[in-house]
């Protein structure tokens, strides 16, 4: 017997679970056979009739499911989805085991679009690589705007698509089709990640083989914990000096908290990196050719075979541990076929309890083929993905949708883009075909629209298709809509949850150098809005200035950049405000008229109730409890309406109110003074002087701040955030270097960047990210009221 291990503790702990894997279709039901006549008079819809009766051609009229039709008959005018899922098509499902939808992301400068270009390159997309700023000045292809090029980040996600051959057991070829997003890294272009996240099915998680774990490994896998998207590591730069992709996978294991194991060991390491051991097959792959274009397969060298046979039983005893039918053949000491071994691994991580962990060096050509193979093998296709709808139409929450090409089509508009021929607007379509010519409808609003035209992008370049199936990603032209729209064939009214959109922190004061521009200026505002839901404009009457509020200082000034190099316009900005917040102190009751008389009809609104803190720093809430039609419901509609424009500029320093609600429980109305008008106002004049009244609080946003650097530079850096009022929660210790883990205001980190590059020689570098508002200390917040009632009084002046 093996000495008692985790594997078999927690297999007991687990054992009569359910399986890992998120969905498994329950293959076909082998019931009564339907007539085409049972069907009609069953209520079935007809397009879900001309897919039964095809099912029923291809398994020879021998089994159409009686669940589909029971379903129907329950609720005759949309059959229900989860009957067809249980029946799963031969035809679709072979279709569907060839695609992968997988996303790349990362912390910064990991190598995303290094690897993404050798991915291109491999499977022949592109012909030669490029390195991101590489010598020969072409950029990689994934980076196509010029400031991605020259600053080296990439600021958008790029969608691309490509043909991965790999062969089968038998040692046939077998074709790919792998729809690829490249996703941004640094943290001010956070919604990239969102939206890519939220349509792929898959993602391959990249980890600089020196850094490891780094703080925005972290956001990435927090993104890809929402949208339940299994992963693939990659450990990138093997040939750097200090390489140790063991240390990567310990700390997914323990800061990342996902069961980690090498699927492959390295052959050597830093600049004498040569290949890897495949500890499924058990053979070494080294790549050749110029561009390592070329894999040769050999024995396990000697130097290796201790290392590779170790790391063989860590991966077969982590895998254990996360599925059941492992830790069977563990305790029962059956070593596992490659094609259990591959089988298990393939159940745990689509089951989101295990990330099998590859490596290689991207910029060296070394071991991305391996990776690919990974992909096929271990990330899911889009039938293994339960994917939910709403249906308006029913209101029933959590339709499955099936990837069908054969279904009413649903599809999800992820991410718009204005390009040279007009709005390109990213589709994932989850059920059905999605035609050139057709027309569908967008859920929110009903609007029918026409689908000119059908691409499949490559970067910056497209393909024209004429149709696209269920299961896969495409771009449309010319479809007015909003990012995270649904849109359906018009038959099921269907609606899928958009992404997660975190909320702008920063802001500052914006207009164009010259008048001239003025018009230019507006279509760039309304463009990047559009495209960019965490990128905000408004219009501040008082101080009659445009302001744009953003994730970061980065995210706005490269939107300045791409207003004077795409629009040809030069902006003047102020200084970047915090987005400051205001909420209510403590319990309030209030009584407020509000009479006018000045000849004619005059005004009258009496409004009665209370205001308190919701309890959380989140949404406010209104809310009316009027007994006995003291206000009418006309009037208390517009008291909501005055309630939320109270809540949009708050009394104390004109910010965003948070956190407070009002109840409004008696008033009193006049024959013919009261007017929808009145009410609205008395609602805001109670609300401004109950709020006052209550001693509320200017709330500021902290910041998640971590910090990297080499060790030499720890006491200068703990200095500067010490003066910049950080709380350091945390401080690791590495072989060269440190991090270091604070909560920060952000009115305090405002030009960190240039003095932590002044401390650290250059050498070091840090992300922040909103955590949750708190309220600013006292002097900040005296400071803030006294400055905007003076602004506010220089303003009245005029
Ligand atoms: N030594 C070494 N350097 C690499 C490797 N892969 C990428 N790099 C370098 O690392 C830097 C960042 O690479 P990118 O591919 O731009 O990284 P990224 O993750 O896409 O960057 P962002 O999207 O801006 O976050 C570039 O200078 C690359 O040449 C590698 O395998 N080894």
């Amino acid at each position: 017997m093996r000495s008692p291990s985790l594997a078999r503790l927690n297999y007991r702990a687990v054992s009569g679970l359910t399986r890992t894997a998120r969905f498994q279709p329950q293959g076909f039901l082998s019931s009564r056979c339907v007539s085409t006549a049972a069907l009609r008079s069953s209520g079935v819809a007809p397009a879900y009739q001309s897919i039964l009766k095809q099912w029923e051609q291809r398994r020879n009229a021998s089994a159409t499911a009686s669940a589909v039709l029971e379903a129907a008959a329950a609720s005759p005018d949309t059959l229900s989805q989860a009957a067809i899922i249980d029946n799963l098509d031969p035809v679709e499902a072979a279709r569907l085991d060839k695609v992968r939808n997988i996303g790349i992301a990362a912390h910064i400068d990991s190598g995303k679009t290094t690897v993404t270009e050798r991915v291109l390159f491999y499977t022949g997309r592109i012909k030669a690589i490029h390195d991101v700023r590489g010598r020969d000045g072409v950029g990689a292809k994934m980076d196509s705007m010029d400031l991605e090029r020259e600053k080296g980040i990439t600021i958008q996600s790029a969608a691309t698509f490509c043909d991965w051959v790999k062969k089968d057991k038998q040692g046939v070829d077998q074709k790919y089709h792998v729809n690829l997003i490249d996703t941004p890294g640094h943290i001010d272009f956070t919604i990239e990640v969102e939206r890519a996240l939220r349509v792929l099915d898959g993602a391959v998680m990249i980890l600089c083989a020196v850094s490891g774990v780094q703080s925005q490994t972290i956001t990435v896998d927090r993104q890809m914990r929402r949208y339940n998207v299994p992963r693939l590591s990659f450990v990138n730069k093997m040939d750097r000096m200090g390489a140790n992709p063991f240390k990567a996978i310990e700390q997914i294991n323990t800061k990342l908290k996902m069961p980690a194991a090498a699927v492959q060991v390295p052959i050597g390491a830093e600049d004498e990196f040569e290949g890897v051991v495949d500890l499924i097959t058990m053979k070494a792959i080294y790549n050749v050719g110029e561009s390592g274009e070329e894999l040769k397969i050999t024995e396990v060298p000697e130097k290796v075979k201790q290392v590779a046979e170790e790391r063989r039983a860590m991966l077969i005893e982590t895998v254990a541990d996360v599925d059941d039918q492992m830790a069977e053949m563990f305790l029962d000491e059956v070593e596992p076929t490659e094609d259990q071994l591959r089988a298990a691994i393939r159940r745990a991580t689509i089951g989101l309890k295990f990330t099998p962990v590859f490596m290689g060096s991207a910029l060296a050509n070394k071991s991305v083929q391996p990776m690919l193979d990974g992909v096929v093998d271990f990330l899911p296709n889009p039938s293994e993905v339960e994917n939910l709808a709403l249906d308006q139409k029913r209101n029933e929450a959590s339709v499955k949708l099936v990837p069908y090409n054969s279904l009413p089509f649903v599809g999800l508009a992820f991410k718009l883009e204005e390009s040279n021929f007009g709005q390109l607007t990213y589709i994932r379509v989850y059920q059905g075909t999605l035609r050139k010519g057709s027309n569908v409808f967008n859920a929110r609003n009903s609007k029918k629209v026409k689908i000119p035209r059908i691409v499949r992008m490559h970067s910056n370049e497209m393909e024209e298709v004429s149709e696209i199936g269920a299961g896969e990603i495409c771009a449309v032209f010319g479809v007015e809509c909003a990012s995270g729209d649904t849109f359906t064939d018009g038959q099921l009214g269907y609606s899928m949850s958009s992404m997660f959109v975190p909320e702008p922190v920063i802001s500052l004061s914006i207009k164009p150098k010259q008048a001239k521009d003025a018009a230019n200026f507006s279509k760039a505002m309304a463009r990047f809005q559009r495209e960019d839901p965490t990128f905000r404009v408004t219009y501040d009457n008082e101080s009659e200035q445009t302001i744009i509020s953003g994730m970061g200082e980065l995210h706005l000034d490269i939107y300045v950049e791409r207003m004077k190099r795409e629009y040809r316009v030069e902006c003047e900005t102020g200084q970047p405000q915090v987005a400051y917040r205001e909420t209510i102190g403590e319990h309030i009751k209030f009584d407020h008229l509000l009479k006018k008389q000045t000849g004619g009809a005059g005004d009258y609104a009496r409004v009665m109730g209370f205001m308190e803190p919701t309890g959380v720093l989140e949404e406010n809430n209104f809310e009316q409890q009027i007994v006995g039609g003291s206000i009418s419901e006309k009037y208390l509609f517009a008291c909501e309406k005055g309630f939320n424009l109270s809540c949009e500029k708050g009394p104390l320093i004109g910010h965003k109110i948070l956190g407070t609600r009002m109840v409004i429980n008696d008033g009193a109305t006049h024959m013919t003074d009261s007017s929808e008008m009145a009410f609205k106002n008395a609602t805001q004049q109670a609300f401004r002087k109950a709020f006052i009244d209550s001693q509320p609080s200017v709330l500021e946003p902290l910041m998640k701040t971590v910090v990297t650097a080499p060790s030499e530079f720890q006491g200068d850096v703990i200095a500067l955030l010490n003066k910049r009022g950080a709380t350091i929660n945390d401080t690791e210790t590495g072989v060269d270097e440190f991090t270091i883990y604070a909560d920060c205001s952000l009115n305090g980190m405002f030009g960190f960047s240039s003095n932590l590059r002044a401390a650290t020689q250059g050498k070091g570098e840090y992300t922040m990210e909103f955590s949750h508002y708190e309220k600013a200390p006292p002097h900040v917040q005296k400071d803030l009221i006294a400055k905007h009632l003076k602004a506010q009084a220089e303003r009245n002046k005029k």
